[in-house]
């Protein structure tokens, strides 16, 4: 049975975070969460997100761009095709459209999440099955302040939410890092894991100096220490073997997990479904790095409950997930855009039974927040 594409929608709604989130990069204040929604003519509909992190600091798709590219170039190619056919419809915006992973990202999610839906199953069935209904989620302490990021970790603690922290290094001199690294892991002990993300901002220099110290602060995992230009370098400290090297700013899709896989220029493969291009691009990943003895993490570009839920639908199908996740993008917004928030307790994830993601959108919500609320536009077959 085919389904028309009757619509395909992208909306952006800006949202507040409940503090600065400070990375190397740039200091967050809100979040632009992108949502796109396909409708199709036999009543089923999905969703798909195409959220990125600070405007163009980060990526190379603004929450803005990948807007027009969806409405202007993508839409007008899928509108009137085959939803259920969407290996067909994704190679078709693979021939048209270069780039633009986050934009296919989240068409090809609320394809797969239409999809699901019409067949009465959870999405993940359709990439497997799970092996695990619930993961594991780290919390990112980016405060800017060491004793704010220590009652910040205590308060998680507490509340059983986290006991994994990644610690956001890299805007400060590498001698204040360590030292900042070394007081919060003092602060946890052995209550948590400690790792930290540097979001590309040390030379090989640096980190030479940063990782031994790291290493003696007791942090477990050094994220993307040194710019994605220089995966020798990543290759070389990853070589040295001091702590477990992850590769994420370095990690677009499976082109990239090969190379780095075949140089084992890393250790660990932080897997993003945005930055993949999509969920399929994703398993690549995943699988590549698999292949390679490369262990896996769940990474995050900081979603909102519809990402959020995609990646965690993939992340439940994979065998190993050796450290976890950083699912907590919905938790650093002051608002909730589902119908019903999602299920985080016991330091982990837990996963809907129900078809599809397995989440809704608060309709109400969404029509007061998004950014277009007094000019709607709404793309569909003539
Ligand atoms: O990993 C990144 O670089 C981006 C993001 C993920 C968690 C977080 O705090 O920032
Ligand atoms: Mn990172």
């Amino acid at each position: 049975m085919q389904a028309r594409i009757e619509s395909i929608e992208t909306i952006l709604v800006d949202v507040p975070t409940i503090r600065p989130h400070r990375l190397s990069v740039v200091t967050m204040n809100r979040q632009t969460l992108v949502l796109v929604r396909i409708r199709c003519a036999d009543g089923f509909s999905g969703l798909g997100e195409a959220t990125t992190i600070g405007g163009l600091s980060y990526g190379e798709e603004s929450p803005e761009s990948i807007k027009v590219n969806i409405d202007t170039y993508m839409a007008p190619q899928l509108l009137g095709g085959d939803a259920t056919g969407i290996a067909l419809l994704m190679a078709k915006l693979r021939d048209t459209v270069q780039g633009n992973r986050f934009a296919k990202c989240a068409i090809e999610t609320a394809l797969y999440d239409a999809q699901s839906r019409r067949l009465g199953i959870p999405l993940s069935s359709l990439f497997g099955g799970r092996v695990r209904d619930a993961v594991p989620v780290a919390w990112t302490l980016a405060s800017g302040d060491t004793a704010r990021d220590i009652a910040e970790a205590e308060k998680m603690l507490d509340l059983r939410r986290h006991n994994i922290f990644k610690l956001k290094i890299g805007a400060r001199s590498v001698r204040e890092d360590v030292a900042h690294v070394a007081a919060i892991k003092r602060a946890v002990g052995e209550r948590a894991s400690v790792r930290v993300d540097i979001n590309k901002a040390w030379s090989e220099t640096d980190a030479m100096f940063g990782v031994p110290g790291l290493k003696d602060a007791g942090c477990d995992l050094v994220e993307q220490p040194i710019s994605d230009d220089n995966n020798a370098g990543t290759q070389r400290l990853t070589q040295r073997a001091l702590l477990p090297i992850m590769a994420d700013e370095s990690l677009h899709g499976p082109v990239d997990a090969f190379q780095l896989a075949a140089s084992h220029a890393a250790d660990v493969f932080a897997i993003k479904i945005a930055q993949s291009g999509g969920l399929v691009g994703a398993a690549q990943v995943a699988a590549i790095g698999r292949a390679a003895g490369i262990d896996l993490y769940g990474g995050t570009m900081l979603e909102g409950g519809v990402g959020t839920m995609a990646s965690a639908q993939l992340f439940s199908t994979f065998d190993e997930l050796a450290w976890g996740t950083e699912l907590f993008g919905p938790l650093l917004l002051t608002e909730e855009l589902l119908s019903a928030p999602l299920d985080y307790r016991d330091f982990e994830l837990h996963l809907p039974a129900t078809p599809g993601l397995g989440v809704l959108l608060d309709e109400e919500k969404l029509a007061y927040m998004r950014r277009d609320r007094s000019t709607l536009t709404v793309f569909a077959v003539g």
